[in-house]
């Protein structure tokens, strides 16, 4: 049988075919003119994913491989019902909410002497183990912890019968090439496996496969093993953040009846013909925005740090979504709990 799309041949085909989820030409624009003034900061550089964010690894060794791993392949689903009641992890002396909790929760155990990114740990770690390396320092836990628990030891043993237990062999079979590790992880462990339907097609956003893919590039600071000759070809992330800043900023538009459900919090399911317009209209957005400023800079001769790509664009927008998130607060996000993003 054959594969599914890839996840630009889905978004492509999603876009074309949506009928709640709207890309605006101009909205789309004007965020690429947004990018443009950034081009040659540190912001849409590769070296951003280290010097912007204290808690990602500092070194490019295969214990900062196994952390990007891990990290990765808990990397999903952080939203809390009520924005006021939610999972907080404190380290080093500042609280993190989201994403930045679960960094936070590795580098505290780490810390504590628990190797939490080491396989043959988390192959075997307990439910009480699990529950007590992501503690919140609130009442509300992690969200989805059993899962967390359960993708822990499916994914550990798999990299120890597979890999060695180490991610680094994973990224060397993929002989430098961003598709080839894309595959080779959503071949081997089933929780990266982001896939779907829609109009009757298969498709597939493989959300954490990818920004594993871009992690791993950014700690290895796009050298020896992950040097990418193909890392533009890797997209954006199909998460629930991009979508509501893309929105923010006036590239992404809902139809009515559908920003009406994201106000009132509805769930939407992991594959609901809505949750899926709003992640295949994001990706196609975001494809959009990086032809347009790429456009901008080559009409404008503009000096870049660096090859422009989606990696980049993604990194830069999530990071401006987490910064600007009171300006955001009239934005809904759609609530989707699912392992996949
Ligand atoms: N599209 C996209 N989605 C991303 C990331 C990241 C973390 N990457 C950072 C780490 C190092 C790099 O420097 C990146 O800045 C997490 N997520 C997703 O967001 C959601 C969590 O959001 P909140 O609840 O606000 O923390 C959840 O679905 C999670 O899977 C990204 O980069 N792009």
């Amino acid at each position: 049988m054959d594969g599914p799309l890839t996840p630009r041949e889905s978004a492509k085909f999603i876009a074309e075919n949506s009928r709640d989820v709207f890309i605006d030409g101009r909205g789309v624009r004007r965020v690429a003119e947004l990018l443009l003034a950034k081009v040659s900061g540190p912001e849409l550089h590769l070296g951003g994913w280290k010097a912007l964010h204290e808690l990602n690894p500092r070194a490019a060794d295969e214990a900062a491989l196994n952390w990007v791993f891990v990290a990765d392949t808990l990397n999903f689903s952080f939203w809390s019902e009520h924005d006021e009641r939610k999972c907080l992890v404190g380290y080093r002396g500042k609280t993190y909410s989201g994403y930045w909790s679960l960094c936070a929760a590795v580098n505290r155990a780490l810390d504590e002497g628990i190797p939490i990114t080491s396989a043959s740990y988390y192959a075997t770690v307990t439910l009480d183990q699990v529950q007590h390396v992501f503690r919140s320092d609130t009442d509300v836990p992690m969200p989805l912890i059993e899962e967390r628990h359960r993708i822990l030891n499916e994914t550990g043993k798999i990299l120890l019968e597979k890999f060695e237990g180490s991610f680094l062999n994973c990224v060397r079979k993929s002989e430098k090439s961003a598709q080839k590790l894309m595959h080779l992880v959503v071949e081997s462990f089933p929780s990266y496996r982001d896939v779907t339907q829609f109009e009757g097609k298969r498709i597939s956003f493989y959300k954490r496969a990818q920004i594993l893919v871009a992690d791993t590039w950014s700690v290895l600071e796009g050298k020896g093993d992950g040097c990418f000759k193909d890392i533009s070809s890797i997209t954006m992330f199909a998460d629930y953040r991009l979508p509501q800043v893309l929105v923010h900023l006036g590239a992404l538009n809902y139809s009515k009846e559908l920003l009406e459900k994201l106000l009132k919090g509805e769930m939407l399911s992991y594959g609901d013909r809505q949750e899926v317009e709003i992640r295949g209209c994001s990706l196609w957005c975001v494809e959009l925005i990086r032809d347009c400023l790429l456009e901008l800079i080559e009409k404008k001769g503009e000096k870049t740090s660096g090859e422009i790509n989606s990696v980049l664009l993604d990194y830069y927008l999530w990071d401006y979504a987490r910064d600007h998130r009171e300006d955001m607060k009239g934005i809904p996000f759609h609530h989707t709990r699912c392992i996949y993003y």
